[in-house]
């Protein structure tokens, strides 16, 4: 087929804890991360030219050859290069309704959507872990947003385990529009911060990443307590993240103080902040209630679930 059109779902992190520096630069971590139904489409187009070309109308976000969408296809260019020049160029338009810079995954899951569209439109069968290797070459949560679904991801986020699908889990998510929080201000800022506390040997690291505290959580998911589960979050980054914007610490304390929240926590390196929540009822009156608190037109609010996919194929 000459188009496909994917979904390509948002991600949030119900455990993120930095275990250490790794040699190359980047943190050792132990993640829980879970798709929500908050999502992006990407159409891929076969073109007469040989070039990529990227179309968004979102302000944010850019259309040259920085776009993870972009970057995507170009790794799938030089891999296949015969592929490439039979099939010739490709037109992406990304569709945004993930908030930009939110630590949602938004470009991660572009760059994976459009792995699996060109995997399909080529004919060239590659397998899940072969699509994961390539996207761990584009950033570490784009292996993640291939098959999605609840994981635990260590290693600098690319290695995954699944753990049972923890689908229709009600969540209400905010974030403020024009704030962004640099993902590499954040690791560095608490390497700076707490750098010494941590161990920096690899096999130190890896003694610790089999001891991490993500136990709890874990069992909670296999016991799909969303009480617990809620109760068990946690997330590092936050401990550079708060105290550097009252934005979302201001967010964060709100929706702890809502009836009806069983657990609040920021996603990834944020700024965007979530709550789990009983019910959808409850999370639509949540909603209402924070929009009520900060009337701001810049704050996003949307009411979201968790669910067990990653990239779906629409036709
Ligand atoms: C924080 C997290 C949590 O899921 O997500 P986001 O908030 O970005 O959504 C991830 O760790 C982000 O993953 P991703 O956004 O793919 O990161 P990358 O492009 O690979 O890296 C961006 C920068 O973050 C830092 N980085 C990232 C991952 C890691 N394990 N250690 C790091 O130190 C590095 O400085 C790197 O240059
Ligand atoms: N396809 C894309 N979608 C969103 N942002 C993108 C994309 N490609 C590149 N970017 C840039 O990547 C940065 C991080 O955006 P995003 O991936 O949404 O955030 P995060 O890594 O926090 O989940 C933004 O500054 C944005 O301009």
């Amino acid at each position: 087929m000459r188009s496909y059109s994917l979904i390509a779902p948002a991600k949030i992190n119900l455990y993120l804890e930095i275990i250490g520096n790794r040699p190359d630069g980047y943190h050792e971590l132990a993640m829980i991360l879970q798709s929500i139904d908050l999502a992006d489409q990407i159409d891929l187009h076969a073109a007469s030219t040989e070039a990529i070309r990227v179309y968004c109308h979102h302000p944010q976000v850019p259309t040259d050859n920085s776009n993870l969408a972009y970057r995507a296809a170009a790794l799938m260019a030089k891999q296949f290069p015969d592929a490439f020049s039979n099939f010739g160029g490709i037109d992406i338009t990304v569709r945004k309704n993930i908030p930009v810079a939110a630590g949602l995954a938004g470009g991660s899951t572009n760059a994976a959507a459009v792995l699996v569209g060109i995997d399909l439109m080529w004919n060239l069968g590659l397998t899940q872990s072969e699509l994961e290797e390539l996207g761990a070459q584009l950033g570490s949560d784009v292996p993640f947003c291939i098959a999605g679904g609840t994981v635990i991801a260590t290693g600098r986020g690319e290695k995954l385990s699944p753990l049972p699908s923890l689908d229709h889990i009600y969540i209400v998510l905010a974030k403020y529009r024009s704030l962004e929080v640099s993902t590499a201000w954040a690791y560095k800022t608490y390497r700076q911060v707490f750098g010494s506390t941590y161990m920096t040997n690899t096999e130190d690291l890896a003694a610790r990443a089999s001891a991490v505290h993500s136990a709890e959580i874990v069992k909670a998911i296999v016991n799909k307590d969303a009480v617990k589960i809620a109760n068990k979050m946690h997330n590092d980054l936050e401990k550079v993240v708060l105290p550097s914007y009252s934005q979302v610490l201001q967010l964060r304390e709100l929706f702890a103080s809502q009836e009806g929240v069983l657990g609040t926590m920021m996603s990834g390196s944020g700024p965007s902040v979530f709550a789990i929540v009983e019910s959808k009822a409850q999370a639509e009156i949540v909603k209402q209630k924070i929009r009520e608190a900060i009337p701001d037109e810049d704050l996003e609010l949307f009411v979201t679930q968790t669910i067990g996919n990653g990239i779906q194929i629409l036709n």
